[in-house]
């Protein structure tokens, strides 16, 4: 029997714990899709709006620099996921800046149309991917195969192989390295999706030599409801680096109020428009987070938290199965468990303070965040979710009424 006090007391995450705003009686189990409050955000958010703006009014651009915060924003999360020193901007949402290393790398592969990805990836990368085939109307098309397909597919008429790391609905997890390698092998650019991988366990961009990558601000994060998502690109890519989103904040310099556009040098040139100084703030101060944080150390423990998780529903709720895959290379830290009425028992656990989410047909999904999670309440959720399910309280047509938002 684990000694779960025992696992508490030698946390050494107890410490990040403490940099969280959480409520009483909640156990928050989706921070895979919307990150806790930092206590620091809210210091941070108050400072720039009642000084920086309010105080500082437009000369904030130049005393609190908010004209380079995408960058500085972009150095914390670089050191998160392996990229290089000014590889990594923060800009725009993922979505969009999906579009952007989509149509950039396709410019980079001429006589190639096809772009590869997974079914059952995230919607937004395929509906991005089907978007960008039909405006280039070069006869480019999008080829969805299984994960095990993948390698076979990278035929000499493909461009691009877009792929996210860790699946949002299965929490299954692809191997980075030997996909970009096998895709290099056949002359196709990566673009890898890191929403369910930044900040949840380590990542090397630089070592598997990964073409471009993208990734949102908001869920492991921590950066706060549509926080802005960030854009990465290998060094070999920066020089001449274009993008199709010309806009004025990605010119050489912004300030000539040029006729002509002219890409900024490197990764500046992935910039837009104006920077959301607002929510890119709570953005960097929710990075503070990550200060000093050994990230392998935190992969370790979401493992022990997925493991105890599964191992108590495996005993108290035998009938939901495991959608995730138990080996630890081959999954990132959220759990996913199957069951015909998943959105109904997911309403019952929200509903005695255990908040996780649905995601269709019939997944329930368990994030594991280990710098706010304690042993004890992963246990807690586990043995709810057991009630929930021997006493069938799910059962209940409230529960069954969907949400706008699921
Ligand atoms: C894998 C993946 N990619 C992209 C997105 C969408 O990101 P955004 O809403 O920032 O465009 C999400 C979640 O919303 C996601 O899970
Ligand atoms: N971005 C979201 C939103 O605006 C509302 C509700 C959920 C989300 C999400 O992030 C979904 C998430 N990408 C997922 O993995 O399902």
């Amino acid at each position: 029997m684990t000694d779960i006090t025992a696992l508490d007391t030698a946390d050494p995450f107890a410490r990040t714990r403490a940099l969280f705003d959480l409520p009483d009686g909640i156990i928050y189990l989706d921070g895979n899709s919307l990150g806790a409050l930092p206590r620091a955000v809210k210091g941070r958010m108050a400072e720039v709006v009642a000084t920086q703006w309010g105080e500082g009014l437009i000369r904030s651009w130049n005393t609190h620099d908010w004209i380079d915060l995408p960058g500085r924003v972009g150095e914390r999360i670089a050191r998160l996921i392996g990229a290089a020193p000014q590889t990594l901007m923060v800009a725009d949402s993922t979505s969009v800046n999906l579009f952007k290393v989509l149509v950039t790398a396709l410019r980079l592969r001429p006589g190639r149309q096809v772009i590869v990805s997974e079914r059952g990836n995230f919607p937004t990368d395929a509906y991005i991917a089907a978007g960008v085939a039909e405006l280039l109307g070069q006869g480019h098309e999008l080829r969805l195969v299984e994960a095990s397909e993948i390698e076979a597919a990278l035929g000499d008429d493909v461009a691009v192989l877009l792929l996210t790391e860790v699946n949002y609905r299965t929490g299954a997890r692809l191997d980075m390295a030997g996909l970009t390698a096998a895709a290099q092998r056949a002359g196709v650019l990566t673009i890898w999706d890191l929403c369910h991988s930044a900040g949840a366990f380590p990542v090397d961009l630089s070592g598997a030599d990964a073409d471009f990558a993208v990734g949102c601000g908001y869920k492991y994060l921590n950066g706060g409801p549509g926080a802005p998502a960030f854009v990465y690109a290998a060094p070999r890519h920066l020089e001449g680096l274009r993008q199709p989103l010309t806009g004025w904040l990605g010119h050489a310099a912004p300030f000539s109020f040029a006729e002509t556009y002219r890409p900024a040098a490197g990764i500046g040139a992935m910039r837009v428009g104006t920077p959301p100084v607002l929510s890119m703030s709570a953005l960097d101060a929710a990075l503070e987070v990550f200060d000093g944080v050994d990230l392998g150390a935190l992969r370790a423990k979401a493992d022990r938290l997925f493991e105890l998780f599964t191992d108590e529903v495996k005993r108290l709720a035998p009938e939901l199965q495991l959608a995730t895959p138990s080996e630890p290379a081959r999954r990132g830290t959220q759990v996913s468990l199957r069951h015909p009425e998943a959105y109904a028992v997911m309403q019952a656990l929200i509903e005695r303070g255990v908040i996780g989410d649905f995601r269709e047909p019939d997944i329930l999904r368990f994030g594991l965040t280990p710098l706010y999670l304690s042993f004890a309440e992963v246990k807690r959720a586990a043995e709810i979710l057991g009630e929930v399910m021997r006493t069938g309280a799910w059962d209940q047509p409230r529960y069954k009424v969907r949400a706008k938002v699921v």
